[in-house]
């Protein structure tokens, strides 16, 4: 049995693609250079605590000119050291943490090109498109509100504790406290918060596949009379981002809270418990210099604890976000670098006892036992929903079997290195991209002669009839031209590619009866020299064919050459029935 291509994590698989712990977590980009970056931030961060100390002096000293003097200057000097640390620290933070995020998005998008086919076929587009766009936005959005300070407020609150602890421990401990029983219920509530913006940020992205379906669907909505049933969609996807985007405030709102009562605690032990146990002792404990000092490095101290009671919810939400493409960047390539290599020239296909389903529901192919030549042009028939198309994705696997094997020259699909270029499917709807008719038949073959082999497939008269020939603009996704034209435009991309499997989704509707003539001449030649299958509409389509599949409730029911079958009585002399009729 050929083993389905396993997601160890990433977004088709469970767990998360942060691999180890530790400096494993700090993105590469930031790594580089730590030392530099930790000496900016305890600058940045240390220059500032200088200030509290110069006071604390000026007015132990009595507060004389003779000292109020040396006090200023190192005091400015220390804001300045302070100031340009701090700029360089978030210059430096900044750009590499948007070089992370560009690297981010050009890793994810590759690994959406290089995906099994199976794993896209199964997110929602509007999901990749999300996590390699707006999710990334919310940590540049939350950079740039602030966030970015937050190394320099750290190293100042390491500074800030290791000072508080020497002018006085007993002082300094019920501030700890509090901050210790702070941090432990912030950590609860960011565990609660996270988990609804993971909600909330799949509810957006559900949101947006919806909005996209709507508005690319519109014609026909319109035209069907559904849009009472579209906007209720709508609705209830609006309603569930709105829900799942408010249950994420009342832990926010409670840590605010919790956060100011807890910072003013601090603030006022420090005050009142400064000057109560100052004059407690004889000599006093602490100088007027040093109580106020306390109270300004409190103020520094619980400043960081404050960004981050009050911008929990942003850091939440860039951190969700992040990972969501730290998932999609961490999801698995289908792509074999050991695989072993198609042999070359036309395929054999062979297929043993295969069986296939979606996800968990039930098989929709059964006992399927096939062998196509090299060479040979099959044409695969039954009625709708028989298993036609299920058979073309195991071949060009976009989906795994649940059962048997699947062999390709010979060799298991699990095996096989890449087949690109050399096993093409031409789908029921090609996709175009914007740009001029030959740019979409070069796609796959730059150097390739566009004009011999629309002569070869015998559609030189056809795009000699376009306004432009060559050079005519296809518009976005190819809607200048009709369904069948971008299926001539498939099959020319695909003659030029020269794989040597091709399958075939022949359009169930949209193409004139001239169009048709152009597309069974084309594949007519582009199926000669080469393994064919083709999921036939038509029955041109299967008369041309060298031998036809019969497909009936996910069974090859019937198999041979159509002259032969149509003359005997059972499922496809009935399905050629059906289609004259
Ligand atoms: N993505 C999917 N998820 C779940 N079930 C699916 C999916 N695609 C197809 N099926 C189911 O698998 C069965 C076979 O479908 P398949 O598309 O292979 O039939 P088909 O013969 O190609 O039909 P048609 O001629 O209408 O294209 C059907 O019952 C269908 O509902």
């Amino acid at each position: 049995m050929s083993a389905p291509v396993r997601e160890r994590r990433g977004i088709g698989g469970a767990g998360t693609p942060v691999r180890g712990k530790g400096l494993d977590l700090v993105p590469p980009e930031l790594r580089q250079g730590l030392v530099v970056t930790a000496v900016l931030a305890l600058l940045a961060g240390g220059g500032r605590i200088v200030a509290p100390l110069t006071v604390q002096r000026t007015i132990d000293a009595g507060l004389t000119a003779h000292s109020v003097g040396p006090a200023v200057a190192v005091g400015a000097g220390a804001v300045v050291v302070a100031g340009a640390s701090s700029m360089l620290l978030n210059r430096r933070l900044q750009e590499r943490i948007e070089r992370h995020l560009a690297a981010l998005r050009r890793t994810g998008l590759r690994r959406v090109h290089e995906m099994p086919a199976a794993t896209v076929d199964r997110t929602p587009s509007a999901d990749l498109v999300a996590r390699l766009t707006s999710d990334v936005d919310q940590v540049t959005t939350f950079l740039q509100g602030g966030g970015i300070q937050f190394v320099t407020n750290a190293a100042q609150l390491v500074i800030a504790t290791v000072i508080l602890l020497v002018y006085s421990w007993q002082l300094a401990l019920p501030v700890l406290v509090l901050a210790a029983l702070l941090i432990a219920v912030m950590m609860g509530m960011q565990r609660v918060i996270a988990r609804r913006y993971d909600v909330a940020r799949r509810d957006l992205s559900r949101l947006q596949s919806v909005v996209a379906e709507s508005v690319t669907g519109g014609a026909v909505i319109r035209s069907t009379g559904t849009e009472e049933r579209a906007r209720a969609k709508l609705d209830d996807a609006v309603d569930r981002a709105r829900d799942s985007l408010l249950r994420t405030l009342p832990p926010l709102h409670g840590n605010t809270s919790l956060g100011e009562l807890t910072i003013s605690a601090m603030t006022v032990t420090v005050l009142l418990g400064g000057v109560w146990w100052s004059l407690g002792g004889d000599p006093p404990r602490l100088t007027a210099g040093q109580v106020v000092a306390m109270v300004f490095l409190v103020t520094f101290f619980v400043r960081p604890l404050q960004f981050l009671v009050q911008s929990l919810g942003e850091a939440q939400n860039a951190l969700t976000g992040w990972r969501r493409a730290l998932e999609l960047a961490g999801t698995p390539s289908a792509e074999r670098p050991g695989g072993v290599r198609l042999p070359g020239g036309p395929v054999e296909v062979r297929l043993r006892d295969v069986s296939a389903r979606y996800g968990d529901g039930p098989l929709v192919l059964r006992d399927v036992t096939v062998d196509i030549a090299a060479g040979e042009h099959v044409a695969v028939v039954g009625r709708t929903g028989s298993g036609k198309s299920t058979f073309a994705k195991l071949l060009t696997r976009r989906l795994d079997p649940a059962g048997g094997t699947v062999l390709l020259g010979g060799v298991p699909l699990d095996r096989l290195a890449p087949t690109a270029g050399r096993v093409v499917i031409v789908p029921q709807d090609p996709f175009l991209f914007d740009g001029t008719l030959a740019e979409n038949v070069r796609l796959g073959s730059p150097g390739g002669n566009v004009p011999q082999i629309l002569e070869e497939l015998g559609l030189h008269d056809w795009f000699a009839t376009l306004p432009d020939g060559l050079d005519t603009e296809v518009g976005l996704r190819g809607e200048r031209l009709s369904a069948g034209e971008r299926q001539l435009v498939a099959l020319a991309r695909t003659a030029l590619a020269d794989p040597d499997l091709v399958v075939y989704d022949e359009a169930t509707s949209g193409v004139d009866p001239a169009t048709d003539v152009a597309v069974q001449r084309a594949l007519a030649v582009l199926t000669r020299g080469r393994t064919t299958v083709s999921i036939a509409h038509r029955m041109l389509t299967a008369e041309a064919a060298d031998r036809v599949l019969v497909f009936d409730d996910g069974r090859v029911v019937q198999t041979g050459r159509h002259d032969d079958l149509v003359r005997r009585p059972g499922p496809y002399a009935a399905l050629i029935e059906a289609w004259h009729r």
